[in-house]
């Protein structure tokens, strides 16, 4: 196929200032990038280039100095803070390291809690297909601290599709599981895509995870400085280690 795909999100221009003065940081610099609908793509870069504050701002959770963010076609500068909570709420799903469930409700229960917040009746017969994927059987009336930490981030991930949200951010998903219980996490977020169609943008450190992805991203210094489709971990792994000598080469 050789049309153009639709992006579910993307940023045009995009600075982000922190600071002033001598204190100034550039977090992003000028970002112009598309996040294709109905791919995984993963966010790559050394510590500090810029990749939770992109992701932030994409995502509604921080504004841009400069440029513009669109989510589908729907510019987050033009929105009041009433209406940029509700199209976080309904149009965004977030994964976090840290799993973020709530210990008192068991398993369903933190899967529908953004729709029982949000007053939204549940698509049953699309919660039965999340949590047929989810894999989760009879666990699903347990609470978190009867799961493994496995277990509780497949259920973060359910949580985070249960709205059909239009993209879901993931902030290194993996960063606090062991590599097998990350690979099957990482299988599941393959598999959102691959069954669900959903849309996923990943940041991670590891070239291993960034392999999951359709396409990896590499930021530094708050630029997009290249792109990899069908990552491997040897193609991201080489690609990093050219960055490094790169930016040694530059503070020498
Ligand atoms: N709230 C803030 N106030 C001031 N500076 C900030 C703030 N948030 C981020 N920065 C700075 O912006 C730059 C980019 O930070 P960011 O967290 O986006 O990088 P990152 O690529 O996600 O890093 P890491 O991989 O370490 O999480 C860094 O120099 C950071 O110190």
């Amino acid at each position: 196929m050789t049309g153009e795909r639709s992006a579910a999100a993307r940023a045009v221009g995009a600075t982000k200032v922190y600071g002033s003065g001598a204190a100034e940081v550039r977090a992003i610099d000028d970002v112009t990038i598309a996040f294709d609908a109905g791919r995984f793509t993963a966010i790559m870069g050394p510590s500090g280039a810029g990749k939770s504050t992109l992701m932030h701002c994409v995502a509604g959770l921080d504004t841009v100095s400069s440029g513009q963010v669109f989510v589908g076609d729907v510019e987050l500068g033009s929105l009041s803070d009433r209406q940029l909570t509700v199209l976080r709420r309904e149009r965004i799903g977030f994964v976090f390291q840290s799993f973020n469930l709530l210990p008192a409700l068991d398993a369903e229960e933190n899967i529908t809690l953004p729709l029982t917040l949000a007053g939204t009746r549940p698509d049953r017969a699309w919660i039965d297909a999340v949590v047929a994927t989810v894999g989760l059987g009879d666990r699903l009336s347990h609470r978190p601290a009867e799961l493994s930490g496995g277990q509780r981030q497949r259920v973060a991930v359910a949580r985070a599709l249960a709205s059909r949200p239009q993209i879901i951010f993931a902030d290194e998903p993996t960063g606090n599981l062991d590599s097998r219980t990350g690979a099957e996490i990482l299988t599941f977020l393959r598999e959102a895509v691959d069954e669900l169609g959903q849309t996923i943008v990943m940041v991670t450190h590891d070239p291993v995870a960034a392999a999951y992805a359709d396409a990896a991203v590499f930021l530094a210094d708050g630029r997009v400085r290249d792109r990899v489709e069908g990552p491997t971990a040897r193609t991201v792994l080489d690609r990093m280690s050219a960055f490094e000598a790169e930016t040694m080469g530059r503070s020498r």
